[in-house]
Parts: C-alpha cells; structure tokens; sequence
C-alpha cells in the first residue's frame, strides 16, 4: 500500500469520482428512485408550511370557526402522510442501494485480486488486502447513502422554496439568495482538507491491519525469540496513529457541519428579525402590510430552505472518505480495477492460447484413462518429440510452445529466466532440473499463467485444462476432503477417494481419528510439510487436469513413500502432460525427459 499523497489532482478526483459512480450503474434506476422520493418529499414541504401559516392565520388572527379550519388541516394531514411515504420509501430504496453496492464492490475487488493471481498477491500484505475490501468499502456507503442523495436534493428543493419565499415576499427570498453560496464555498475549501485527511487515517488502517496480520501468524516465533513486548510497542504505535488520523477526520467534519450550521442561523435570524421589526411597525421596506401568514410561511421555510445544504454538508465528508478510499483501492491495485464479480474472471496473464486444429488438450488423468496396459512406465523420450511414444503414429503437435521467453518477478531488478524456448508435446513427461533458485518454479508459475512474460511467447492449446500443486500450498481450515473439494466441489466420493489414495493421502489419512473428515488448520496447520503437499497434489488431481504442473511434489517424503506415490501416479495419470519441477533423482527418472534450468534450451533424455 502505498504512502497517500499529500494532494490529489483534480483529474484523478474526477476518474476516482467517475469510477464510484460506475460501480452504482446496475442499481441506477432504483437509485434515482429513492432520490426522486427524497425531492418529493422536500417539495410538498412548501405546501406543508403553507397550510400550517394558512390555519395558524386562520385560528390567531381571522378568528375563524372550526369550518375554516378543515381545509388547512386536510392539507396539512396530507403533505405530512405523503412526506411521511415518501421519506420511507427513499430511505428503504437507498438502503437497498448502498448493500448492492457494497457488496458488488466486495466481491468485484475479491474477483480483481484473484485475476491478477498468485504471483500478484504474495507481493501484497493480506491484512491489507483485508482492509480493502472491509474497511475501504465500508467507506464508501456514506457517499452511496447520503451524499448522492443530498447532491440531487441540493438541486431541486432550494430552487423550488426560494421560488415559493420569492412569491411571498421579495425581501426574504434575496435574504436567501444572498447567503446561499457560503455554504458550497466553505464546503469545497473544507473538502480539500478532508479527502487528504481521510486518505492518511485508511492509509493507517491498513498498515495496521496488515501489521496485525503478520505478527499474528508469526505468533509463535515471536514468542520463542521473545519479541511480545517490542512488537505489543508497534502495534499500540500502529493503533495510536488510527486514533490521532481519525480525529483529524472528525475534526474536519464536525468544523464542516458547524460552519454550516453557524450561516444557516444567522440567515433564519435575519428573517426573523426582519418580520420582527415589520410586525412591530420599526421596519417598512415592503410599503405595504405584511400578513401573519406570509410571515409564518416564510419563516418555515427559511430553515428548510438550508437543510439540503446543511445535510450535504454532513456528507460532504462521506464523498472525500470515499474518493480516499477509491484512491488507496487505485494504489493497491496499480490503477482503478474493472470491477466484473458477475462476469467471467478475464484471461490469465501472460498467456496465448494457439490453435491446433482438432487438438482438444489432451486427455485428462484420472481413472478412465487407467488402464492396465497404461501402469509400464511412460515412453523415455525427448518433451520435443512427445510422449505418446506408440510407432506408426503420426508426430504428435505441441502441446506448449515456449518461445524467446524471458520472466521477470514484479519488482525484481532482474530476470529469473531469460530467453529459454521449448516445445512440449502433449503426453509428456518433463522434470525441470537445475540449482536451487534457477526460476523452476517461476516457469511453473507462467506456464500457469500466473505471470507475465517480459518478453517472447507462451502458446499453450486451446482449452487445456491445468492444475498446479505448488511448493507453498495454501491448505484451508476444514476438512482434508474439503480441502480436496476445493477445485472440484461436485467431485463423487470415489473421485474424492481416488485422487487421495493416488496422493499417498490415504496413507496418512487413515491413522487420523477421522480419516478424510479430520479438521486441519489455516495453511495445513496439524500436517507435516509431506503431507500438506500430498493434500494439494489430490486436489491437484481432483481437477482432472490435461496439464499437470507439479513443484517439488516428492520434497519431504521418504524414499519408499516417493516410490509408492510415483507408481501411483504413473498409473493414474495416463496420457495427462506432467511437468515436474524436482531435485529428486527418483522424480527425474520416473518423467524420463528432463530440461536443465538455466542452462541452454535444451533437452536432455
Ligand atoms: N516474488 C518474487 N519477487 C522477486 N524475485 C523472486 C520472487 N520469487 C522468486 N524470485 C527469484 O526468482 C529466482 C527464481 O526463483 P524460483 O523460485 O523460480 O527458483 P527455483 O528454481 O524454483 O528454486 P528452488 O529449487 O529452490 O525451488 C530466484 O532468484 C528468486 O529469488
């Protein structure tokens, strides 16, 4: 997350401004019905007040009989039922509104940081992620919520009461005219202060957050270096600038409402003071009677005639919260996200789907392709030449087709793998071999579309169904079988119990006092590291996949576990196109084709 900048461009207001509008288009029409109610409403106002003034006058001066009453209290009996509707129904549409918002732009920021992919966010601080679409989002509602709804209010009930107090009396409705634009004037030069100030307090919520995040998961090895004090200090720290950037907040927004507050009394004092003297005969600058009536009515509306601007006031701060938070969104994500939750997640990075004619992917493992012929090992043959390995067959077409690629980690100064081409045909078996940090699993990462190529190509066959069970496998609290279900929720039980036995889960699953059923912890808390690869090589599998990408699957196990779990896999997975990134000999062997990382493109049998 990025430090907030001490000012926004107006440019970017206006982008970040147009980007929250854009989020409320689903929900549009609905919105302008609730604002539409909100206008209504603040329209029959004026025949509120003149009904009211009308049988005020009618009861204290004209002294009139209960008959001329009935009229004025019809009206007034009305305008307050219809008001009454209408205000609910405004309010119950917005409330409507702003949940639908919110929970689009939750989801819709859940789908834009999935799309960017696991490369993308294990350079990112979870907890801050966290208070993006929590924290960020909920600040968001008050723009949704109040401010539009005031900005429409702002627009069309002043007008319409400065017409009716203009048809009363002249002089009170300059009165209004006069010292109605102090009000946006103070507002805009608070604004500017307030979009600032909301930005630093999201800005140390978020740090917070992620701070929190971390020293929590690292509870333990606090602990054991005796670090609780020392990061206790930072948290408290960490807390003390939320309360102090919030304040600030506050500050602004009560100074807001207050200088507001402070015009709009002294307006509606004015008014009263002018009809004061005129009653009293000191003051005569219509020349002509003023009848009490006129007097109320204005006076009524005097005060209503400042609410909008007094309640956007109120929300104005809403509208700088939000575009704060639009603006930390846009750092977080390198730009302001399309936000697409009911749409399609958009391709993966980095990769080009080729045409092969008739080429469908390939067959997927599992057990349909298990066949007894299929348990020999696979054909010893070069990636380049395929590994369907049957004579008489025609020459297999690639299956990837890697070309002049060059990778490079987001932020690192240089490029993991540079310039390596390969072909692999489908029904391969490749091991990718090299010293530790040479960029095997950076390819694994690419060819999973996980990252962008810097430069050149990854072709990969229309279609091709991928797994990758990778060296750091994210395991969810839940079951085992949950945790297998993931990928594949509608998977059968013997589907389930396939990919486990063929896992080597089994083998250790079925020592737990629930076997398939015993709850792990957050990251395969309760399972060795063995293990946890074990569990997500399964739901690997489960996925059926026709490319198998698979990092250090063997990594941890023992030698005679390695070789019952490769025997296994060689029964099961067929024809399915595995490639393997391994320093065990045992795994080279058992893909037969291996290509050494970084050295010169090529393959070694
Ligand atoms: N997110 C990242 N940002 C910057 N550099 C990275 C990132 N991830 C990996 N690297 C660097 O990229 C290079 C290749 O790493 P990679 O993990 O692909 O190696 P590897 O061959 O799989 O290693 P190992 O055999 O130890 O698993 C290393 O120098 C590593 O430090």
């Amino acid at each position: 997350m990025s430090a907030p900048s001490p000012e926004s461009t107006a440019d970017a207001r206006r982008r970040r401004s147009g980007w929250l509008d854009a989020q409320l288009a689903p929900w549009r029409d609905r919105h302008r019905r609730a604002c539409a109610c909100q206008v209504l409403a603040g329209w029959l106002w004026i025949p509120q007040a003149a009904a009211i003034a009308w049988a005020l006058d009618a009861l204290l001066f004209a002294r009139a009989g209960l008959d001329a009453l009935h009229t004025p209290l019809m009206l007034l009996a009305a305008t307050l039922l219809a008001r009454t509707v209408l205000v609910w129904a405004g309010q119950r549409l917005q409330a409507d509104v702003v949940e639908s918002v919110i929970a689009h732009l939750r989801t819709g920021l859940a789908g834009a940081a999935a799309a960017r992919g696991p490369v993308w966010l294990r350079g990112r601080r979870s907890g801050a992620l966290v208070a993006l679409s929590t924290g960020h989002v909920d600040a968001t509602a008050g723009y949704y919520g109040g401010y539009l709804v005031a900005r429409a209010e702002i627009m069309c009930v002043p007008v319409a009461i400065l017409v009716a107090v203009f048809a009363a009396d002249w002089i009170v409705g300059l009165v209004l005219l006069l010292t109605a634009p102090l009000a946006p004037l103070f507002m805009m030069l608070i604004g500017k202060g307030a979009e600032t100030a909301g930005r630093r307090q999201l800005a140390a919520l978020a740090r917070a957050g992620a701070l929190f995040t971390d020293r929590l998961r690292g509870l333990d090895l606090i602990r054991v270096y005796g670090r609780g004090d020392a990061e206790l200090v930072q948290v408290g720290e960490a807390t003390e600038t939320i309360r102090v950037r919030s304040m600030r907040v506050l500050r602004i927004a009560f100074l807001s409402s207050a200088v507001l507050e402070f015009f709009a009394s002294v307006s509606v004092a004015l008014v009263a003071v002018y009809f004061g003297f005129t009653y009293l005969g000191m003051l005569d600058l219509r020349g002509e009677t003023l009848p009490l009536s006129t007097g109320l009515f204005c006076l009524l509306l005097a005060p209503e005639f400042y609410a909008p601007m007094r309640r956007l006031a109120a929300h104005y701060h809403d509208r700088a919260n939000a575009l704060a938070a639009v603006a930390e969104i846009e750092a977080a994500f390198d730009g302001l996200p399309e936000l697409a939750a009911d749409e399609p997640l958009p391709p993966r990075a980095g990769r080009r789907a080729f045409g092969v004619e008739g080429w469908d992917g390939g067959k997927p493992c599992g057990p349909t392709n298990t066949t007894a012929a299929q348990t020999s090992p696979p054909p010893q043959s070069s990636p380049a030449s395929g590994g369907g390995g049957a004579t008489g067959e025609p020459p297999a077409l690639a299956l990837i087709r890697i070309s002049d690629l060059t990778l490079r980690h987001p932020e690192a100064r240089t490029p993991a793998l540079q310039n390596i081409s390969l072909e692999i045909q489908p029904g391969a078996r490749l091991a990718l071999v090299g010293p530790s940090g040479s960029g095997k699993s950076t390819l694994l990462d690419a060819l999973a579309g996980w990252l962008t190529p810097e430069a050149g190509h990854i072709d990969i066959a229309p279609g091709t169904r991928i797994a990758l069970a990778g060296q750091r496998p994210w395991l969810f609290h839940g079951s085992i079988a949950d945790n297998l279900r993931i990928g594949a929720p509608h998977a059968s039980d013997a589907e389930l119990a396939e990919a486990a036995r063929v896992a080597q889960v089994t083998r250790f699953a079925s020592r737990l006092p629930e076997g398939m059923d015993t709850v792990i912890g957050e990251r395969g808390f309760g399972l060795s590291g063995g293990e946890a690869r074990r569990v997500a090589l399964a739901r690997a599998l489960l996925l059926r996949p026709q490319l198998l990408l698979l990092d250090e699957p063997t990594a941890f196990l023992d030698p005679d576990t390695e070789a019952d779990l490769l025997a296994s896999l060689d029964v099961h997975l067929g024809d399915c196109t595995v490639i393997v990134a391994t320093h065990s000999d045992a795994v080279r062997a058992w893909a037969g084709a291996q290509w050494q990382v970084p050295a010169t493109a090529e393959v070694a049998p």
